[in-house]
């Protein structure tokens, strides 16, 4: 007995990768702009051992492209009753399924088309994988997570450490411009992204980027407003064909890979994403996490890092006229001093109220699926 354990132990010394665990992963959507590069990013990570695809169209034939890729992942395909069994025991969900923006729309007007889908899937998984991470990607992001987090509460299958709002893609442009602006590789640069995934919800801190630089307030202005606005650029470059959909595969694998590295007990995980946040004022927010076995390990909240200091122009870009709201009022009490080392930066109030505007939007809807639905969700109505 002893031996043998020994000779684990002296295995995993010599190979550390023979303690890796392959996941089994479920790509929800995966036939669209984002699910195929998305499929194919998995086919190829190491910690997947199946990937499990559905779509209401075409999976079959993404499928059998996806199955001449060279790599040990098993790829199986589900259409669209089959959601059930796609989802039947995985580790990770993942969500790209639902309409992408047209040049002139916001992304809260994709609500109604979205918000069936991403309640189907919750409920899809609150019955064939409850202890799943269930991350999305579906627009609006501000709106789809608390509403999924809402079915989950219904079917008693929520827990704020396994639901996400995949924000990724906001870290990954960040990285992308700052690094252009300092001539550096944007590999290099580490700045995190909170609030949440429209306009001016999207709120980079650069008073904790990695490595710290100064510069003009006219700089720090001019790099919020492009991360910002940088799906909209998207969305006008493609003239009508639809939103960002490889940086969104790039951004969602790197996503999926560390929750996966944070399910194989990886210590010191770390990314940002919208998720259930500690205060009933202002139940969501994008923050950094630190992830584990369990999802959410640690909430690492607003003053993240030792890194964070005064002095940088960037806690005091955008500053907007300071609302009244709940969401200020919150901030304030949580946050005392703001402006100080350690506290939170001076636009986060802004940010938490038009957050607390988007879950109003959804407060105030009737959803009634569709007619042909005969899924469960046809018995909820949401109000
Ligand atoms: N979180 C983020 O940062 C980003 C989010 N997005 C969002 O991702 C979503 C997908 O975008 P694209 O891939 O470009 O759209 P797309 O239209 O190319 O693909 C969507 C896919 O979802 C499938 N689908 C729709 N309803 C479904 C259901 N109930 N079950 C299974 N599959 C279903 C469609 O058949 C289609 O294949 C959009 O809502 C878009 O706004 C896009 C970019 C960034
Ligand atoms: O802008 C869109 O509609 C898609 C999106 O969320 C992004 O690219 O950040």
């Amino acid at each position: 007995m002893l031996a043998s354990t020994t000779k684990g132990l002296l295995q995993r010394f010599i190979n550390p990768r023979s303690c890796r665990r392959e996941f089994k992963v479920a790509v929800v959507g995966a036939s669209g702009g984002i699910g195929q590069p998305l499929s194919l990013l998995l086919k190829q990570n190491p910690l997947v051992g199946e990937l499990s695809i559905h779509d209401m169209k075409n999976i079959k034939g993404v499928q059998a492209d996806l199955s001449h890729i060279c790599t040990s992942v098993q790829t199986n395909a589900y259409e669209d009753q089959e959601l059930g069994d796609c989802l039947a025991g995985a580790d990770v969900v993942v969500v790209p399924a639902g309409m992408p923006r047209k040049p002139g729309m916001t992304r809260d007007q994709l609500f109604e088309a979205n918000a069936g889908v991403a309640l189907r899937v919750a409920c899809a998984v609150s019955e064939s994988c409850p202890q799943a991470l269930l991350a999305f990607v579906t627009n609006p992001i501000n709106s789809i997570v608390p509403i999924a987090a809402e079915l989950l509460k219904s079917k008693d299958a929520y827990d704020p450490r396994r639901l996400f709002g995949i924000t990724t893609l906001d870290v990954v442009r960040a990285s992308t411009f700052v690094g252009d602006f300092l001539n550096l590789n944007p590999r290099k640069v580490d700045l995190p992204v909170i609030g949440g995934h429209a306009g001016k919800t999207i709120l980079p801190v650069f008073s904790q980027c990695c490595p710290s630089f100064q510069c003009q307030l006219e700089d720090i202005k001019r790099l919020t407003h492009r991360i910002q606005e940088a799906g909209t650029e998207v969305v006008i470059a493609k003239a009508g064909a639809g939103s960002a959909t490889l940086s969104m595969a790039y951004a969602a694998a790197r996503f999926v890979n560390s929750l996966l590295r944070g399910l194989n007990e990886e210590p010191d995980v770390m990314e940002c994403a919208f998720v259930g946040y500690k205060s009933p004022c202002l139940p969501f927010f994008a923050t950094p996490l630190v992830l584990s076995d369990k999802g959410i390990e640690k909430n690492l909240g607003l003053a993240a890092s030792g890194r964070f200091r005064a002095g940088v122009p960037g806690a005091n870009a955008a500053r907007a006229g300071e609302e009244h709201t709940e969401g200020h009022r919150l901030c304030q009490r949580e946050y005392p001093g703001k402006g100080r080392a350690g506290t939170v930066p001076e636009e986060v109030p802004k940010v938490a109220s038009l957050l607390l505007k988007s879950y109003r939007t959804f407060h105030g809807i009737h959803y009634t699926p569709p007619s042909n639905d005969r899924s469960p969700l046809c018995m909820y109505t949401y109000v």
